[in-house]
């Protein structure tokens, strides 16, 4: 095995070196499953040693998984927009450069995404993520139903669901909430799965999460949720099998019933609009329309080349509905996780927040804030969480490749040509953070993305809403949500729940660190800074340990 890296490290040195960019060489590839399970244990232990991560030589330092976070922009700072990083399976050149990331998400089917690294996401079939050249049809079904209706639909649920957990978190008094981090998760998947044919589920906060694995939607799609990666590596029916243990069992019932609720969903959508009724007007509704099209074409005496231009099989529909949820709840669960905490440790930036909620929400009680009028204006708060996922942006690389043809590109004036086969990484943490498009890159500042059109300043606490915009960055500096085509089609969907989680819990309350005994105020704030820095990178960017830190959240 050894001689084998050497031999083909050596190799992809020799391609790397032909392109002319400076490199870095690991001897481990990030995608190997054995190392992918044992790093975190090897890091454990050199975490333990007085070396800081950047004092190590490059090849144990970038086999760390998420060095991306650590790291910031400082490889590019140090080496220049594009560099490659060499392991012994691929050449993975790394882009922060503004017109050559622009150019790669613009050429889709030049820089084409790596659906291989995407195949474990097909627990129920085929899906847009592993679509290849079919993925037109699945993103056109997919994208539809993502429109103001289901906005509207979203805004309204993320604040009966925000009004629960505020509820449950001013209940828990001076004890603290229990669990920050699992009632955002809580409060994330009730949102998504209420979206799918728009029928609420409660809330229930973490010291009572009432979970029955299978007996409806959302709780059988938590738990797949919550056992996401035996999932994605053990196809879930052998996990039905009478020999397996229990606690996996559980999981491969919820994962057969999650399946089954789908079906009848999906039958149910398709009979009403057999029917001449227009369906729940959820995200279910769409794919129904979708089978509709599909089935015509199917039965339809075309020649069979054609039978699959347009719509959507049952088995595709399924894998579709299943990426929408693994993409659309831990993205914005730990995004309003990290929220949370760097509010905690920002008490003015809560009051910055709150002044504009007022101003805009005026005493209009929070079941009746409008979604067209409200979410607009909430600027400041809508700021926050761009800043969040500036700094903390749930998926730090994407990966495109450059398939079957040698594409050139161009990167601050020079013109590369890559040959076929090679990775084209597109660094958002980097980019994000590149001190030439960011001032005070490292620093979490919501009030950068404010612009004043008169001369009060962004960090004035005076809210005068006509003057203030929401500033756009330099262009293609900022991505959290991809760009391009293949952009996430659920961007809107985060923002107006993050928005509405947010206006509704700091309009009258504010959330503070619960101090450990003599700890000041500012110990305290530095201790929330520091575990929202402590961080892995399992499929998404998260904190370590976010419930070390406990919140208390009083009425002003
Ligand atoms: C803060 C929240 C979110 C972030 C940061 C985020 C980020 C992203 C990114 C970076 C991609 C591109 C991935 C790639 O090309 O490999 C993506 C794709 C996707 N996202 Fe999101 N997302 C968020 C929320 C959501 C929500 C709420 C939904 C659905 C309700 C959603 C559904 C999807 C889907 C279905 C795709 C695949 C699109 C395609 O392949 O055409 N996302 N997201």
């Amino acid at each position: 095995y050894m001689t084998w890296s050497v031999a083909t490290l050596n190799k992809n040195v020799h391609k790397a070196r032909q392109l002319n960019v400076p490199y870095i060489c690991v001897l481990v590839d990030g995608n190997n499953m054995f190392w992918a399970i044992f790093q975190p244990y090897v890091w454990r232990i050199l975490d333990r040693l007085p070396f800081q991560w950047s004092s190590y030589p490059d090849f144990i330092r970038y086999s760390r998984r998420g060095w991306e976070y650590i790291d910031g922009s400082s490889t590019h700072v140090h080496l220049g927009p594009v560099w490659a990083l060499i392991t012994p399976v691929a050449v993975y050149l790394q882009f922060a450069d503004p017109d050559a990331i622009n150019a790669i998400f613009t050429r889709r089917s030049d820089f084409v995404r790596p659906t291989k690294e995407y195949k474990l996401l097909e627990v129920y079939g085929p899906c847009v993520s592993t679509a290849g050249d079919d993925w037109a049809r699945h993103r056109r079904v997919l994208a539809a139903p993502f429109n103001e209706s289901i906005m509207e639909f979203v805004w309204n649920e993320s604040l009966r669901q925000a009004g629960s957990m505020l509820r449950y978190w001013s209940l828990a008094g001076e004890s603290g909430v229990p669990s920050m981090q699992r009632d955002t998760r809580t409060l994330s998947l009730n949102v998504l799965a209420s979206a799918a044919f728009r029928k609420s589920y409660p809330f229930h906060g973490s010291n009572n999460p009432r979970i029955d694995e299978a007996s409806n939607y959302r709780d059988s799609l938590q738990t797949i949720l919550d056992n996401i990666v035996p999932l994605m590596l053990i196809p879930y029916r052998f996990l039905t099998s009478p020999l397996i243990p229990h606690r996996w069992a559980k999981v491969g019932k919820a994962a057969v019933s999650f399946k089954e609720h789908m079906a009848e969903m999906l039958e149910n959508e398709t009979k009403a609009l057999k029917d001449g009724m227009p369906g729940s007007g959820g995200i279910m509704t769409a794919f129904a329309r979708a089978l509709k099209t599909h089935s015509e074409e199917t039965n339809s005496s075309k020649p069979s080349t054609r039978i699959f231009k347009k719509g959507l099989s049952v088995d595709e529909i399924f894998g579709d509905v299943f990426v929408i949820n693994f993409a659309g709840h831990d993205t914005t669960a730990v995004t309003l996780a990290f929220t949370m905490l760097l509010l905690a440790a920002n008490p003015p930036v809560q009051e910055w927040i709150s002044e504009e909620i007022s101003a805009v929400t005026k005493d209009i009680p929070t079941e009746e804030w409008d979604y067209k009028s409200l979410f607009p204006a909430l600027n400041r708060t809508r700021a926050v969480l761009l800043e969040t996922l500036r700094v903390y942006p749930p998926i730090m690389g994407l990966p495109k490749w450059t398939s079957q043809k040698a594409q050139t590109i161009s990167v601050s004036g020079r013109t590369f040509t890559i040959p076929p086969g090679v990775s084209a990484v597109i660094c958002l943490k980097a980019i994000q953070s590149h001190p030439d498009y960011w001032v005070d890159p490292y620093a979490w500042k919501p009030s950068r993305w404010i612009s004043q059109t008169n001369s009060v300043s962004a960090s004035s606490t005076r809210v005068d809403q006509h003057h203030e915009r929401l500033l756009s960055p330099k262009s293609n500096t900022y991505f959290p949500w991809s760009d391009g085509p293949q952009k996430c089609p659920g961007k809107k969907f985060a923002e107006v729940e993050a928005v509405a989680v947010l206006a509704c819990l700091f309009r009258q309350h504010r959330i503070f660190v619960k101090k450990m005994t003599n700890e000041s105020d500012e110990a305290a704030q530095r201790r929330a800074i520091a575990c929202t820095n402590n961080v892995t990178l399992e499929a998404l960017l998260k904190m370590a340990n976010a419930d070390k830190v406990t919140l208390i959240c009083n009425q002003v």
